[in-house]
């Protein structure tokens, strides 16, 4: 670390048993950058002026400039904020996914005004819910905000964009989180550009071939794209290749800019006792692949996954019958 004073410290890191190394840090202009990003690899952006010209972003300009839009604010009665699915939920609500299949959301979604919001942050005390606030940026804000947002480097995020074969973008989600909330491990099918703003957060990061040790809960299911396993409490008897994970992690911290390659398994936490953190992302849908090479990229194979679960619990209907399938055409058959 160079001499500036050092802006966190490990105490404020989530304890986890997991065998992790760093993701490597270049300049924005650095052609290692580029690199990387060709090969689908994580990578921290520094030194960028992406999201530079929202450095003013504390949370009384916010109060003063978003807008008297709702915002949508998620509330947990525990540090995670497990992502589920509403249309699914729905579907297994009204059956479509065979009989009494149960799901219990972990987390309220609920609308708020932007002041409630900031008082109930301000406010919070042990025991009250957790709060996490995650909204597409949109023409609901205040013109302030909007010329924030034009002042992106727009440059430099379609730059990426076009050298990269990425497809449209599709999202700028704004994320304020309370210190010590979690973003539980998962995927996205989009490319991300992780801008952080204000605050510091923790990202542990594992490639898509680590499928096998994170157990993603089924397709059909509302927390799809998600691990089953708990960082905090993981059930080796039940998740066994969990022990095998090897990932990545890096501290980002304000005009840092992480490149989370489509498919990647990420966990996100607001660093413990570090204050609120303010983050806006960037998600690109994947480009037109030009041409197959083989073997197929480990993110191709989840893609495929993904598509023989979805085509089995269709046709099955009963998703208790898609493993007993699977098993009976695969177990003895393909060594
Ligand atoms: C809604 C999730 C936001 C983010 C996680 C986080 O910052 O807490 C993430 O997973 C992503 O940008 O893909
Ligand atoms: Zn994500």
């Amino acid at each position: 670390m160079s001499n500036e004073k050092k802006q966190w410290d490990p105490s404020q890191l989530r304890k986890y048993d997991i065998n992790l190394e760093q993701i490597s840090r270049y300049d924005y202009n650095d052609p290692r950058v580029d690199e990387l990003m060709s090969q689908n690899k994580p990578v921290i952006i520094e030194n960028s002026s992406v999201v530079a010209s929202a450095k003013k972003w504390n949370l009384d300009y916010l109060e003063k400039y978003m807008g008297n839009g709702d915002y949508t604010v998620f509330l947990s009665r525990n540090h995670k904020f497990k992502y589920y699915d509403d249309k699914k939920v729905a579907k297994i609500n009204n059956g479509d996914v065979g009989k009494n299949i149960e799901f219990t959301q972990p987390t309220k979604k609920v609308d708020m005004k932007l002041p409630e919001f900031l008082k109930r942050l301000k406010e919070w005390k042990r025991g009250d819910d957790r709060l996490y606030l995650q909204q597409g940026l949109n023409n609901t804000v205040g013109s302030e905000i909007v010329r924030d947002f034009l002042n992106f480097d727009w440059n430099f995020c379609n730059s990426k964009q076009a050298k990269h074969n990425w497809g449209p973008l599709t999202y700028n989600l704004l994320l304020i989180a309370m210190e010590g909330n979690v973003t539980p491990c998962h995927y996205d099918e989009q490319q991300n550009l992780f801008a952080q703003i204000y605050g510091y957060k923790r990202c542990i990061l594992f490639p898509p071939s680590q499928f096998e040790c994170l157990y993603p809960y089924p397709v059909y299911h509302p927390h799809d794209r998600q691990s089953m396993v708990d960082f905090d409490r993981p059930e080796y008897s039940k998740f066994p290749k969990f022990k095998e994970a090897k990932g990545y992690e890096a501290v980002v911290g304000p005009g840092d800019v992480l490149y989370i390659p489509i498919y990647w398994w990420h966990h996100i936490e607001s660093l413990m006792r570090g204050g609120h953190t303010i983050t806006v992302n960037f998600w690109y849908k994947d480009g037109p692949s030009s041409s197959i090479s083989y073997p197929l990229r480990d993110y191709q194979k989840v893609a495929i996954m993904r598509n023989i679960e979805k085509m089995l619990q269709d046709v099955l209907k009963d998703p208790r019958e898609v493993g007993p399938l699977l098993r009976t055409m695969v177990l003895g058959r393909f060594t």
